[in-house]
């Protein structure tokens, strides 16, 4: 069997990219990347800075500016790994409601998009990595090896954020969005980012609406086997 070197996991929020990418990585011993958390950090910055997420050209000049950097976890409260932008550890803050709510904005602009892509690209030339967010398959890795797009329907995918943020943030923190909070963003988010979702032609979907994360895991390491 030829081992893929590049695996492309795409999909909208509460797919399961995160959970099922960063298990496969660790699981094959590669490097795992979310690109997601990458355009998170330039929104969270653009933030910090006040500019307009709608001025392309700005955030696009951030973007080049900006180091930001994904790497290993070093502190032990749940974090898949350590982002830092400038230096500065933002790993949670770009989580905040406010950097959710703008992120899709922020990376619907061409200029954005060109800097991070070609940064992704960069990171993926290390060997073998699983990358996850929305354009691996069909833009950022077109030749990866192995493409994986996962889905489920609006509300099971609702649910499953909102659970995520019930168990971080705890039931009385005060900024617990409510179910269709997080409904209504995860909507709004999907439709800003459909044009960058598109599954590529030679990905393989896998609906995981009534999946275990085990058993989406199950699946893929079974096309990856039969390869
Ligand atoms: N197949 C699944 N079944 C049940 N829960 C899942 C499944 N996949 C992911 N989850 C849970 O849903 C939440 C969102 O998953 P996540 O991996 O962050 O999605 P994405 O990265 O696609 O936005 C997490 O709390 C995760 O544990
Ligand atoms: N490859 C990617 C990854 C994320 N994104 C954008 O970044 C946002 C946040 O991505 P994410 O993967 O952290 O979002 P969640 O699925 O974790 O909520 C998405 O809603 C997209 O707008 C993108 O445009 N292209």
């Amino acid at each position: 069997m030829e081992q893929a070197e590049r695996i492309a996991i795409d999909g909208p929020a509460g797919a399961g990219k995160s959970t099922v990418g960063e298990r496969l990585a660790r699981c094959l011993g590669y490097l795992y990347i979310d690109t997601g958390a990458m355009y998170r950090a330039l929104t969270w910055l653009a933030l910090q800075r006040g500019l307009d997420p709608h001025d392309g050209e700005a955030l696009g000049r951030l973007a080049r500016e900006a180091s930001i950097v994904i790497g290993y976890p070093h502190i032990d409260d749940g974090r898949q790994y350590t982002v830092t932008v400038n230096g500065e550890d933002v790993t949670w803050a770009i989580r905040s409601p406010e950097v959710t709510r703008t992120v899709s904005l922020v990376s619907s602009h061409p200029e954005v998009r060109r800097v991070l892509i070609e940064a992704q690209r960069a990171l993926a030339r290390a060997g073998r990595v699983v990358m996850v967010g929305r354009d691996i398959g069909a833009v950022v890795l077109p030749d990866a090896e192995l493409k994986i797009y996962l889905t489920a329907s609006l509300e099971e995918r609702g649910r499953r954020r909102y659970a995520e943020l019930l168990e971080r943030l705890g039931r009385d923190h005060p900024a617990l969005p409510s179910f269709e909070e997080v409904l209504a963003d995860i909507r709004r988010r999907d439709e800003i980012d459909r044009d960058n979702m598109q599954p590529a032609p030679d990905a393989i979907v896998i609906e995981t609406d009534h999946l275990s994360v085990a058993q989406v895991l199950e699946r893929i390491c079974h096309i990856r086997g039969k390869r």
